[in-house]
């Protein structure tokens, strides 16, 4: 049933000192007054309760929020019950108002019923589910605009800019035998052009901010023994992996996580690339090319201390065969030793003592991931929304032969397709599947 009334803990599992159970849907005020023992609550104040289970013991010593619909996150009733913190007390109350009748709620149902009660649309739905796990204050910073609507806005301009284009040439399929003015032509022309750029730069922009949304995924790669776990280390500010001047001592990825300047980000330390000596090995070595590949930024370290070799040769066209589209940070390490390495057209970012100071990679890698941000642009967060931008661009390309050939009825088809796979960005018009897979990968109690 759709209507029934849900409930689940809204806040994270753990010790905390304080956990919420939210309700939404017809009974959740009936539910409300069972679990306290209470006549009334007052629409949108917070009461200090007792609440109890269906046996009538106590459970905690709660606050309760009563929000009558339509005014509430779901347009339909909604309850809060605002308890102790911890394993047990949340779950208690949670079962005690599934005894009282509600069901426990599917991830993102909630967000799915303020989508269907028409609270907020689907761009506003996904931006709340990612503010809660964005990896940056920029993203988090987007995240909450478009929460608040900008991306609906611009879909609207966008639209309208269409349905502007469109009503342009319909007028003259109306009633006109004879063809459209040149003149006009060149104007729609124009304007589709225009459209076409703003939907290209907003999708560059918003490919080239995936680091920034997702986290940003950085690779130490080299040879053996050039340092990169004491990279690791440094970074991380604990010693997480093991070092040792025996080369091959990484045998496979280790990935931490840690916030470099207001970024949540993934450091991956590799096995050492070099000619495999055993198996074992050549699969650590497999996992550093891949590591390469999922990674935004590669850190390639060389030791200063030692000549260079083939090995390095190595490392360097590895960079250009699957780095190409990378950001790259170059670094001679170990400058603290006297230095011998010496490679023809080999250019450094930075020179390290992986041991002792690595505040400038630091400050380099923060200047990478802020830059990866321009604030006002519009980004589209998801893959839905990716790609309902793609068909829009395809239709618009493929109005301008019918234009060109004066096939007007075909040139109307492709614009109102471009302006339904628009919408759908906001409103999809069907696709009960897509809905259910999209809210099904929100947290429970979203
Ligand atoms: N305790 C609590 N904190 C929370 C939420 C919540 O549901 N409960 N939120 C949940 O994600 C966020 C706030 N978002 C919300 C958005 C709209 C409404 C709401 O009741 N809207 C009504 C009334 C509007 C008004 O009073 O101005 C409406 O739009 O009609 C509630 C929460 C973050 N903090
Ligand atoms: N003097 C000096 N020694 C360093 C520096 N960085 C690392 N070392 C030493 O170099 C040796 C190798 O360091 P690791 O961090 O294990 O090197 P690695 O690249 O992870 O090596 P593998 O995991 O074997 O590929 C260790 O003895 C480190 O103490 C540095 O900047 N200066
Ligand atoms: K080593
Ligand atoms: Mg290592």
């Amino acid at each position: 049933m759709e209507n029934d009334t849900i409930a689940a803990v809204a806040t994270a599992n753990g010790i905390g000192s304080i956990a919420i159970i939210r309700l939404s849907g017809a009974e959740s005020f009936s539910i409300a007054k069972k679990l306290s023992k209470k006549e009334n609550f007052q629409n949108r104040y917070a009461t200090l309760t007792n609440i109890y289970n269906a046996d009538g013991e106590l459970i905690d010593e709660s606050i309760v929020i009563y929000f009558k619909g339509p005014h509430s996150f779901t347009a339909e009733d909604v309850v809060e019950i605002q308890c102790h913190g911890g394993y047990i007390v949340a779950q208690s109350i949670l079962k005690a108002a599934l005894d009282a009748g509600a069901r426990l709620a599917n991830a993102g149902e909630f967000s799915k019923r303020a989508f269907f009660n028409g609270r907020i649309d689907l761009s506003e739905a996904e931006a709340i589910s990612q503010l809660i796990e964005a990896k940056s204050e920029d993203a988090a910073k987007i995240l909450a605009a478009q929460m608040k609507g900008s991306l609906k806005e611009f879909i609207e301009q966008v639209r309208d800019e269409i349905i502007h284009i469109l009503a342009y040439s319909e007028v003259t399929i109306d009633y006109a035998e004879e063809d459209l003015p040149t003149d006009l032509v060149a104007q729609i022309r124009a304007k589709l052009d225009e459209l076409y750029k703003l939907l290209q730069k907003t999708l560059m922009a918003s490919q080239s901010r995936a680091g920034l949304m997702q986290g940003f995924r950085v690779a130490i790669i080299g040879k053996p023994n050039v340092g990169k776990s004491s990279l690791l280390n440094a970074l991380l500010n604990y010693n997480r992996a093991i070092v040792s001047d025996i080369a091959g001592t990484t045998r496979d990825t280790i990935e931490e996580q840690v916030k470099i300047g207001t970024h949540l980000i993934r450091i991956v330390d590799t096995a050492g690339i070099r000619e495999a000596d055993d198996e074992i090995e050549r699969i650590g070595i497999e996992r550093s090319l891949d590591a390469i590949k999922q990674s935004d930024i590669v850190i390639a370290l060389f030791d200063g201390s030692r000549e260079a070799d083939d090995e390095d040769s190595q490392i360097v066209e590895l960079l250009h065969a699957h780095a190409a589209d990378k950001e790259k940070i170059i670094i001679k390490n170990k400058v603290d030793l006297p230095q011998k390495f010496l490679l023809e057209g080999m250019d450094f970012d930075l020179e390290l003592n992986s041991k002792e100071d690595v505040s400038s990679l630091v400050a380099k890698l923060q200047a990478i991931m802020d830059s990866s941000n321009s604030s006002d642009e519009i980004m589209l967060i998801s893959e839905r929304q990716i790609s309902a931008v793609r068909e829009t661009m395809r239709n618009i390309e493929e109005a301008y032969e019918p234009l060109e050939s004066q096939e007007l009825e075909i040139f109307s088809f492709h614009l109102n397709e471009a302006v339904k796979a628009m919408a759908s960005i906001t409103r999809p018009f069907e696709n009960d599947e897509m809905l259910d897979k999209m809210f099904g990968s929100f947290c429970l109690g979203k």
